[in-house]
């Protein structure tokens, strides 16, 4: 395999027809890949096929003209030589059950959704290879609007995979000239980094959103980050990947721009607005999940315990900033 992914193997299956399926799915065809993009939704796989839009999730942005959707998995996993699993965490479960006895054995599959399974507190890459044993489990995170990645500006990515020498052909496959994959073996870190940041853009979307300051929201970050470097080391996550682009990386983006669907959730609630019907934010589910993680393994996590705290109506964010703002001084390590 060459540098820059683009040299075509064979065709990619993106499964999961929202923003970022679709902004992957172009990505592929850019990096010179035969791709097919499977959409649930019948009025989505219309609009891509026919108007070259997915006006629903991705409003305003045309889309490249040979990017072909359908309704029918199996259509689109024939003949794939990699597949992107791009639907969100809570549902990766259920696409993974569809998948068993469709996909060939030793195709390799990138999940591309930043969760945490809730009720199980298993990382999506767990479940994968419980319901796919004979499936190379990757993913695929890192700094990546959607939007961004669609209209092609470029960005850099990590892609992970126990197996080393998978991730950096992996890496090669899926990059183009404006989507760079790095490629580590610390599948858990890039899993972990992803997941938990989510949280954290709500936290710095609240601060933002209950007008507390720039300086808060920058003392919210930073803190915010120790204990994703904390919680993220319980998993067994390495340091040096939370460094990277799928922890800082994607907290600098996240947790600074209204374009994050999850630091525009953290506003509404900070400005105490009605969080129903908005799209998704994946640290809503995240948040619990996280706090109960880090009480479980006795870690402090103030931060994310107020997210969820805050989420589930318990606190206030004016309890919230007090009960933080009064916790005992102690060392900054
Ligand atoms: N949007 C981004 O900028 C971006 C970037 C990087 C990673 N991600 C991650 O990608 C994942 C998906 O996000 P998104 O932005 O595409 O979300 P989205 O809300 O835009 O789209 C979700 C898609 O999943 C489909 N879906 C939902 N439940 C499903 C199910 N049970 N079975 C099949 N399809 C189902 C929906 O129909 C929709 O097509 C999330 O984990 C998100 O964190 C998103
Ligand atoms: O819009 P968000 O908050 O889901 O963030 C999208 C991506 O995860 C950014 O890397």
């Amino acid at each position: 395999m060459t540098n820059g992914g683009m040299n075509a193997e064979g065709r990619i299956a993106v499964l999961g027809g929202g923003a970022w399926g679709t902004a992957l799915a172009v990505t592929m065809l850019r990096a010179g890949h035969d791709c097919r993009l499977w959409a649930r939704d019948a009025d989505t796989v219309a609009a891509v096929n026919e108007t070259h839009e997915n006006p629903r999730y991705l409003p305003g942005i045309g889309l490249d003209k040979r990017l072909a959707a359908t309704a029918d998995i199996g259509m689109a996993l024939d003949g794939a030589h990699c597949v992107l699993a791009v639907v969100p965490a809570q549902a990766m479960r259920g696409l993974l059950e569809d998948l068993a006895g469709r996909i060939r054995a030793g195709t390799p599959l990138v999940l591309c959704a930043k969760g945490i399974e809730r009720g199980t507190g298993k990382l999506l890459s767990e479940i994968a290879v419980e319901l796919l044993p004979h499936t190379p489990v990757a993913a695929l995170s890192g700094p990546s609007f959607a939007t961004d990645v669609a209209r092609g500006l470029p960005t850099a990515v990590t892609v992970a995979a126990h197996d080393e020498v998978r991730a950096s052909d992996l890496a090669a496959l899926l990059s183009s000239p404006t989507f760079r994959c790095y490629s580590t073996s610390d599948l858990i870190g890039v899993e972990v980094g992803g997941a938990l940041k989510n949280v954290l853009a709500i936290a710095a979307g609240a601060t933002a959103g209950a007008g507390l300051g720039a300086s808060a929201q920058a003392a919210m970050v930073t803190r915010g980050f120790v204990e994703l470097r904390r919680v993220g080391a319980a998993f067994g996550a390495e340091p040096e990947t939370l460094m990277g682009l799928s922890g800082l990386g994607d907290l600098i983006l996240t947790c600074g721009s209204s374009q994050s669907r999850n630091f525009s959730y953290g506003v509404a609630l900070g400005r105490g607005e009605s969080l129903e019907g908005r799209p998704l934010a994946e640290g809503a589910s995240t948040a619990g999940i996280a706090a109960s993680i880090a009480r479980e393994k006795g870690l402090q996590a103030p931060i994310i315990e107020a997210v969820d705290r805050l989420l589930r109506g318990e606190v206030t964010i004016a309890q919230a900033v007090a009960a933080l703002m009064g916790r005992p001084l102690k060392s900054e390590r």
